[in-house]
């Protein structure tokens, strides 16, 4: 999720703006760099084996036994400590509604420049271009990045235009909230702490003002993938983040040195670890870096819900001597935010070890 640019939005009026910046930037160090990171990391391996469970028991089907359920759990602990990432089905949102949205999102992204980015409806400065970095890195992408509290309680004076948009990303973030929450219950219950205490902990640290959707596109991109990302090489600075992605693919994940593409299935939905999991955890749980690659085809369309506290929340390592000094997730953003200005990339989590 940190596309921490999102603090200073930046002005492109068009992807041929977005053309002509690139082939300027074109010799420069900061370019340069990026290749090397590509060089680092070569292998590129198709995987079929990122973990795919199925959440029928989780969800409370009345036909679920206990052993079917703590198996569930299992799977979504084992894949979270191991790949940081896994793929679910039967997670409670239909086909119906995953095909409502893209739908909704094609018509939004293809509106004019100026309808996206001067928006008088709830998604009023939410959307963002280009994603500069403060070394003019960018991602070939548009988002609208929405906090949970404009989408739900929309001032209905603002949402005529918008209506079905609204309605609809709001039954799909609604059911992600839950869904993330139940995920988290999980992940915490294992690391060892009484699971009353920790259902309030979520609940309350985590509320509609402070967890987001994220409506992605990637327009077809004419520059080869060896120059310019869909989206640059992150973790996610959330505990948890829940994707539904299209079927034209273009995410891939670090596993063990080398970069693995994930299959898409627009049925499915993709979960993957955020910092805060990662040091709650004391690093049981891994924040991995992932990325999107572009295609000189297709457009791509992706939806991803982040579940983040609110900045006062302390984040504290459980289980065994703690790696990280406790931090509140204000402190985190801030450090995050001054690296990016002052080193043009995120450190994250090593900036608080112990
Ligand atoms: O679009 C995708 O597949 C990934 C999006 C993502 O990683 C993000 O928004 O943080
Ligand atoms: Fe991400």
């Amino acid at each position: 999720m940190d596309r921490v640019q999102q603090d200073q939005p930046f002005q492109f009026n068009s992807y041929t703006t977005v053309f002509e910046n690139l082939l300027k930037k074109e010799k420069e160090p900061e370019t340069t760099m990026m290749f090397q990171y590509k060089k680092n990391h070569p292998c590129l391996v198709d995987n079929d084996q990122l973990p795919l469970i199925d959440l029928s028991s989780l969800a409370g089907a009345g036909s679920s036994t206990i052993l079917e359920k703590e198996r569930c759990k299992r799977q979504i602990i084992e894949a979270s400590k191991e790949w940081g990432f896994f793929q679910v089905v039967n997670h409670g949102i239909s086909n119906e509604l995953l095909k409502k949205l893209n739908v909704e999102q094609m018509k939004l992204f293809r509106q004019p420049y100026d309808k996206k980015s001067s928006s008088n409806s709830f998604l009023s400065n939410t959307y963002r271009s280009g994603t500069p970095t403060p070394r003019n890195h960018f991602s070939w992408s548009e988002a609208f990045h929405i906090p949970l509290s404009d989408i739900r309680s929309g001032n209905p004076q603002n949402t005529n235009n918008n209506n079905t948009l609204r309605s609809t990303i709001d039954e799909f973030a609604g059911t992600l909230s839950e869904l993330a929450l139940k995920i988290a219950q999980v992940l915490a219950e294992n690391v060892g702490s009484d699971a009353k205490g920790l259902a309030g902990y979520f609940a309350e640290n985590c509320s509609e003002e402070t967890c987001y959707l994220r409506l992605n596109r990637y327009p077809p991109c004419p520059i080869s993938s060896e120059q310019v990302f869909g989206l640059m090489p992150h973790t996610d600075s959330d505990f948890l983040t829940i994707l539904y992605q299209d079927q034209v693919g273009g995410l891939q994940l670090l596993k063990d040195g080398r970069w693995v593409t994930v299959k898409p299935n627009p049925q499915y939905l993709i979960i993957n670890i955020g910092d805060l999991f990662q040091a709650w955890s004391n690093d049981l749980y891994k924040s991995v870096e992932h990325r999107v690659m572009t295609n000189n085809k297709f457009e791509r369309f992706s939806a991803a819900y982040f579940l983040c506290p609110s900045h006062d929340t302390v984040i504290r390592c459980k289980g065994g001597p703690p790696l990280y000094k406790k931090f509140s997730f204000g402190e985190f953003r801030e450090q995050v935010q001054e690296d990016v200005r002052k080193l043009g990339r995120k450190v994250g989590l090593s900036r608080f070890l112990l």
